[in-house]
């Protein structure tokens, strides 16, 4: 695959360039891209997303059912012939939609049939991070919708399927970082000089430790974010280990001999590496909860 386009490299191109660089993240639909060049030029990824979504968004039903339908089925006939686009050609790869047993192939092929006899439209789901069994069970819960609910979530699948495809065509903007707090709810207060090691698990980049951190008085990380800008912060999955074990013990606050929580792992996707992502840790010797903050 080719390298990433740069947002600078792409607010330089002319309209044909432009249109062959995106034009591919909406299937078959390059109308959707020209339909934003006069908003261009772009300085992130979320922002040329947001204005292709609003495009599609505000078409005309007719319009949305033609890009529902300008996608190939799922493990259909033109994944069978080769006649798949790239991206697709992709997606359906990594969910293993491309080396099915005839049976599952003949399942997805009654799936694909029921669903178009009772809808009249294509079934479609961004499958880059899905696997043949989630698919299945996502076609078996769908087909109990009405048609309204499924044209939504067929249109609501396809923004998501063009924004996978952008964060593979374009470098993201280098405005994302990624922070953390430690509080510790029995003493009310927060949780200070706690270690923390941060692990990617898949993704962009080095795959393993990438970061280790102890939190300061205020319970967040020393030294500020833990990741930061598009080379560090990338697409994927990370962990946190929290050493709250430890952090208990030095408080005297573990009556145990082994205490209930020694590490504590929290595990996260990043889906917009333009974002700020805060990821804060609510512990007890007892117990722990986590949300995603700001
Ligand atoms: N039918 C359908 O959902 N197709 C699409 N899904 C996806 O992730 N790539 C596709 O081509």
């Amino acid at each position: 695959m080719s390298s990433p386009v740069t947002l600078a490299d792409l607010a330089k191109m002319d309209n044909a360039d432009f249109i062959a660089t995106v034009g591919g993240v909406y299937e078959n639909s390059p109308w959707v891209a020209e339909s934003v060049l006069n908003s261009a030029p772009f300085d992130s990824i979320t922002s040329l997303h947001k204005a292709m979504k609003g495009a599609v968004d505000s078409a005309p039903e007719e319009k949305k059912l033609a890009l529902i339908n300008a996608h190939p089925d799922l493990a259909g006939k033109a994944a069978l012939a080769g006649e798949l686009t790239a991206e697709s050609k992709e997606e359906q790869g990594k969910a293993g939609l491309d080396t099915l047993t005839q049976s599952e192939l003949e399942h997805f092929t009654k799936m694909n049939d029921e669903y178009k006899a009772k809808f009249g439209f294509v079934f479609i789901l961004a499958v880059r991070n899905a696997t043949k069994h989630t698919i299945l069970s996502s076609f078996e819960a769908r087909l109990k919708n009405t048609r309204m609910k499924e044209f939504e979530e067929c249109v609501t699948q396809i923004h998501k399927i063009a924004w996978m495809r952008l964060l593979t065509v374009l470098e993201p903007a280098d405005t994302g970082f990624l922070t953390c707090h430690v509080l510790d709810t029995a003493g009310g207060k927060p949780a200070d000089k706690m270690k923390i090691v941060l692990k990617r698990v898949s993704g962009g980049g080095k795959i393993g430790v990438i970061g280790e951190f102890v939190t300061n008085d205020d319970g967040r990380l020393t030294g500020g974010p833990a990741l930061k800008g598009n080379k560090e912060f990338t697409v994927g999955v990370y962990e946190w280990t929290f050493n709250v074990g430890d952090y208990f013990a030095k408080e005297g606050s573990s009556l145990a001999g082994t205490p209930f929580l020694s590490n504590v792992p929290l595990v996260f996707g990043i889906d917009n590496p333009e974002d700020h992502y805060h990821v804060p840790l609510l512990c007890s010797p007892y117990g722990y909860s986590t949300y995603r903050g700001s």
